[in-house]
């Protein structure tokens, strides 16, 4: 292709221009190109004319300018564009490119080399991405402020912050409406001064984004100057310090905890040798009184560190793991304390221990509190000594010592002698005196090793573990009493107080020692009833006598919970006319194994128990309520006596409860009769006076039980306000065969009714006791021989039927005529004699025992007695003897089949014989012998003038 040709002063332009001109065919092939093309592209003229535009385009941009040579060759414009040209040093060169296809279909094309701005363009670029890189990563954005038209220009990364898009565009006040309200004055200042003065500000704020959020930032701001120094712009960036802040807000509180901890805590450093302490807290400080020392904590420690609790902390830190350890430390000014202490290491990323973390507790308070409470616990508060619970552990101990040593133990029980009256009438001052003084003298007897220990009140136990032989325990025990004996001084009078020692033994091979306590104890009792002021021995027996009572006390408690307990009631008759006048309540407890058991088996123990009390009051509140019932049945008037236990007979509220009992059964006062025994009565005298003349009051009637057991004196009882006096039946049971009985009986007798009260015996068994105690003048009887206690639906039946309950003689033979009593310890014998006489119409009485004679004969009219004169309980000459003195008019025969005549002659001799018949004898030759007895008795009656017989004692 031709050249083109250019014009003159345009060749000028095309030859000069730094600008690089050419000339192409619509294929692209170069037609002309002036100097600063060639000289840019290092070509010569002849390189370039003539070939193709693909020699200088660089590969990329080809496709381009084929494209716009297309483009230009259908008759299109074509916008100005870029490309890179490759010179022929293959240096490539950025051109801006104009081209336009001229009419001769040449394509004049302009370039302007652009490589500094590409340069530029892409260095801004890569600014830019570095500071979205900065911005992106740190969180910081930039912004300005214009002064001319103020308003803010922020850069994306602060968009992001305050939760807008980017190229949000605030006013300033609308950017500091952004921040919260605590931060709103300072932002506002600061930059209102930096604007005006040029300051520069760098502020920590929190601003609250578009969603919401609070977020602190970082926003730093500085003046920018013109030329002549005005302030024509602030500018600064704000940084998003949201998680920093709030990182630091926990490691502050975390400091805070730390440091205003009560515990103590140490930090060390496990990378140095000797861990030594980086940071200590105030409470540390506090507790130890050594502040950060950067040393090892071992100058905590001291003589009495306990070893295995130090050896123990050495092998965890070596292991690396936790450890718990209580430790005797010594603060700054030498003062022990006890140090609760936990270490834990702390490791880093890579799972080494950099430190060990120590909170240490100072505990010694609670030990010492603890200590005060194990002392408390242990020690009886008044003397010091070890109380129960201690004194257990040393017994335990002490057999473990004996049985190790191949030694003996002495267990000693001590109880102060009358300590409660002195309690009770000087005071508990000087009851405590006594007991500390007591507790002192104790103690100074005993070895260092020996224990003495309050037990109860007015009790202590010793404990003598080592001793060599069981009476060595002797010396201790005499030594005590010597020491307990001698006087006590208070406020200046003298006292003196003994005591009784129970001594219990062992060698220490014991499941139980604290039998031995109980051991001790019940030898102590013993000797307290042995008059004490003296000591006992433990024995076997004493033990099996105890676990019986400890057996009963439980099952006693038993019936008190499940009412086991009833009254049966044994009539009281009066003899003259066969009446019941009264009952006595008395207790049954109906055993679910063991039956009916006798009160006389569980009273006394009641009483030592004080289970007494529940059960007296079920007692008298029942009996009330019988007597009221079976006084309603209309069987006649009939008292209720009720036996009144001493226990509850002293207790506070007695009278009261009698008189509330009373009213709560509607029984009549009056038909109430209390049985108290003199002791019970003798025990407070002056006191039972008061209360009996108070229950007089209420109409109650007292009789005096057992009397005649005890030691009443005469001119006590003349003072006592009773209605009544029981005479015990210990007297009536031998009253007719030891005339001693008889003689107190009847002294009691006379000295009652001078005194105005009524007697009423007890006891009564035989129709022989009551015929003989009632020729002694007594009128009101209680025994077997009457009735025995019977439950109460038994009793109603009893009265109901009204039996005279005085009874007729029920083995008469025959009816009327007269009566003939036959008296003979072989049975046959009286039945044949029976046989014999009973066709002559006679009244027989048939009799075995010279006991029964005197019954049957007290009853009835007997005018002959035939007996044989060998009678097995009295000598028969003792037996006609008695009957003469008694029944001075009645005959006797005496039938003997012995040949010992003497006997009987001497029988006959001494008068009150009639005759004897020798056996065996004829019947007819008995008979005729019969006749003749009675008549000659009727003979001696009218001698004695009587008309019906009388014994002899009544006259
Ligand atoms: N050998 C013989 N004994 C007879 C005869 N007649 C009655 N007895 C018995 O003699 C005792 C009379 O009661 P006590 O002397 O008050 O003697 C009573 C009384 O001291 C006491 N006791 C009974 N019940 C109570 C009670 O409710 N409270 C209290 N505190 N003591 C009671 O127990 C004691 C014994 O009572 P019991 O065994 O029921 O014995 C009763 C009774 O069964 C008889 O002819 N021959």
């Amino acid at each position: 292709m031709a050249r083109v040709p250019i014009p003159g002063q345009l060749a000028q332009f095309f030859t000069l221009s730094h600008d690089l001109f050419c000339c192409v065919d619509l294929a692209g092939y170069f037609l002309q190109v002036n100097p600063a093309f060639l000289a840019l592209l290092e070509y010569s003229e002849g390189a370039v004319i003539t070939h193709p535009y693909t020699l200088v385009v660089s590969e990329a941009d080809q496709p381009l300018v084929a494209d716009i040579l297309a483009r230009l060759a259908q008759g299109n414009e074509v916008e100005v564009f870029e490309l890179q040209l490759v010179s022929a040093s293959r240096h490539r060169h950025w051109v801006e490119v104009s081209a336009s296809l001229g009419a001769d279909r040449i394509i004049y094309v302009v370039a302007r080399q652009i490589t500094e701005r590409k340069r530029l363009e892409a260095q801004l670029q890569h600014n830019q991405r570095l500071f979205h890189i900065a911005g992106d990563t740190a969180l910081i954005g930039g912004w300005y402020v214009d002064m001319r038209d103020g308003l803010p220009v922020w850069s994306d990364e602060i968009c992001r912050i305050h939760g807008v898009e980017p190229g949000y565009q605030p006013t300033i006040e609308s950017a500091i409406d952004f921040y919260m309200p605590s931060s709103q004055a300072c932002i506002r200042h600061v930059f209102t001064q930096c604007s005006e003065t040029g300051e520069g500000f760098d502020e920590e704020l929190e601003i609250l984004t578009r969603q919401g959020e609070t977020r602190w930032v970082r926003v730093v701001g500085q003046a920018v100057r013109d030329e002549i120094g005005r302030i024509e712009q602030v500018q600064g960036s704000t940084q998003d310090i949201h998680a920093r802040k709030v990182a630091e807000g926990q490691l502050k509180l975390l400091e805070r905890g730390v440091e205003s901890s009560v515990n103590g805590i140490v930090i060390a450093d496990a990378r140095q040798p000797d861990l030594p302490i980086v940071y200590v807290n105030a409470a540390f400080e506090r507790i130890t009184g050594y502040s950060r020392e950067g040393r090892n904590c071992r100058f905590l420690q001291g003589d009495e560190t306990d070893p295995q609790a130090v050896r123990v902390l050495h092998e965890a830190i070596d292991a690396e793991r936790e450890v718990h350890v209580t430790l005797r430390n010594y603060r700054r000014n030498g003062a022990l304390f006890w140090n609760d202490l936990y270490i834990s290491p702390v490791r880093d990323e890579s799972g080494a221990v950099t430190h060990y973390i120590g909170v240490q507790n100072d505990i010694t308070e609670q030990r010492e509190y603890q200590a005060q409470l194990n002392y408390n616990a242990n020690h009886d508060a008044l003397t010091g000594l070890p109380n129960r619970t201690l004194l257990a552990q040393r017994l335990e101990q002490g057999c473990q010592i004996a049985q190790r040593h191949q030694r003996y133990l002495a267990v000693l029980f001590i109880d102060l002698d009358d300590f409660k009256p002195i309690n009770d009438t000087l005071g508990h001052e000087v009851g405590d005196f006594i007991l500390v003084e007591v507790a002192k003298r104790l103690e100074a007897v005993l070895r260092p090793w020996d224990t003495v220990a309050r037990f109860g009140s007015d009790e202590f136990v010793v404990v003598l573990p080592d001793i060599a032989d069981e009476s060595d325990a002797l010396y201790v025990v005499e030594r005590m009493l010597r020491q307990l004996a001698s006087a006590y001084w208070h406020n200046g009078s003298e006292m003196r107080i003994t005591a009784s020692i129970g001594i219990a033994t062992s060698d220490g091979k014991t499941d139980r020692p604290k039998a031995l306590i109980q051991q001790a104890d019940l030898a102590m009792y013993k000797a307290k009833r042995q008059g004490r002021n003296t000591y006992q021995w433990y024995t076997e027996e004493l033990n099996q006598k105890v676990s019986a009572r400890v057996a009963l006390r439980s099952a006693l408690q038993q019936a008190i919970e499940q009412s086991e307990f009833e009254l049966h009631y044994q009539p009281q008759i009066h003899s003259p006319s066969g009446r019941v006048i009264g009952v006595e309540a008395l207790l049954r407890w109906h055993h679910p194994a063991r039956g009916y058991i006798p009160p006389g088996e569980f009273i006394g123990l009641a009483e030592d128990t004080g289970q007494i009390i529940p059960i007296s009051d079920w007692v008298l509140a029942t009996a009330c309520r019988d007597g009221q019932r079976l006084n309603a049945l209309g069987v006649g008037r009939t008292s209720m006596a009720v036996n009144i236990s001493p226990m509850q007979f002293q207790r506070p509220g007695f009278l009261e409860s009698v008189e509330h009992t009373l009213e709560a059964s509607a029984f009549d006062p009056t038909l109430l009769e209390l049985e108290l025994t003199e002791g019970v009565l003798m025990e407070s005298a002056e006191r039972a006076i008061h209360a009996l003349d108070a229950l007089r009051e209420l109409g109650v009637h007292i009789a005096l039980d057992d009397f005649g057991t005890g030691f009443s004196s005469l001119s006590y009882l003349k003072r006592l306000p009773i209605n009544k006096i029981k005479i015990d039946r210990s007297f009536v049971r031998e009253v007719i065969s030891d005339h001693r009985d008889a003689a107190i009986i009847e002294g009691v007798v006379t000295m009652a009714a001078k005194m105005e009260l009524e007697v009423l015996v007890e006891g009564v068994e035989t129709a022989a006791q009551h015929a003989f105690l009632r020729k002694q003048l007594c009128d009101t009887f209680q025994g077997f021989y009457f009735a025995r206690p019977m439950p109460f639906d038994d009793l109603v039946r009893f009265m109901r039927e009204q039996r005279p309950v005085v009874p007729r003689v029920t083995d008469v033979e025959g009816e009327g005529g007269r009566t003939l009593l036959l008296l003979d310890d072989e049975p046959n014998i009286l039945r044949a004699l029976t046989r014999v006489l009973r066709r002559d119409g006679y009244r027989i009485i048939a009799v075995e025992k010279p006991k029964d004679a005197f019954e049957h004969m007290a009853m009835n009219d007997v005018d002959v007695i035939l007996s044989d004169q060998r009678l097995p309980e009295m000598s028969g000459t003792t037996f006609l003897h008695r009957v003469k003195e008694l029944y001075p008019d009645t005959v006797q025969l005496i039938l003997s089949g012995y040949t010992n005549l003497k006997t009987v002659t001497d029988a006959v001799n001494q008068g009150g014989v009639y005759k004897f018949i020798t056996k065996p004898w004829d019947d007819d030759e008995l008979r005729a012998l019969v006749q003749e007895a009675f008549r000659h008795a009727e003979r001696e009656r009218l001698r004695h003038g009587q008309k019906r017989r009388r014994p002899a004692a009544e006259h």
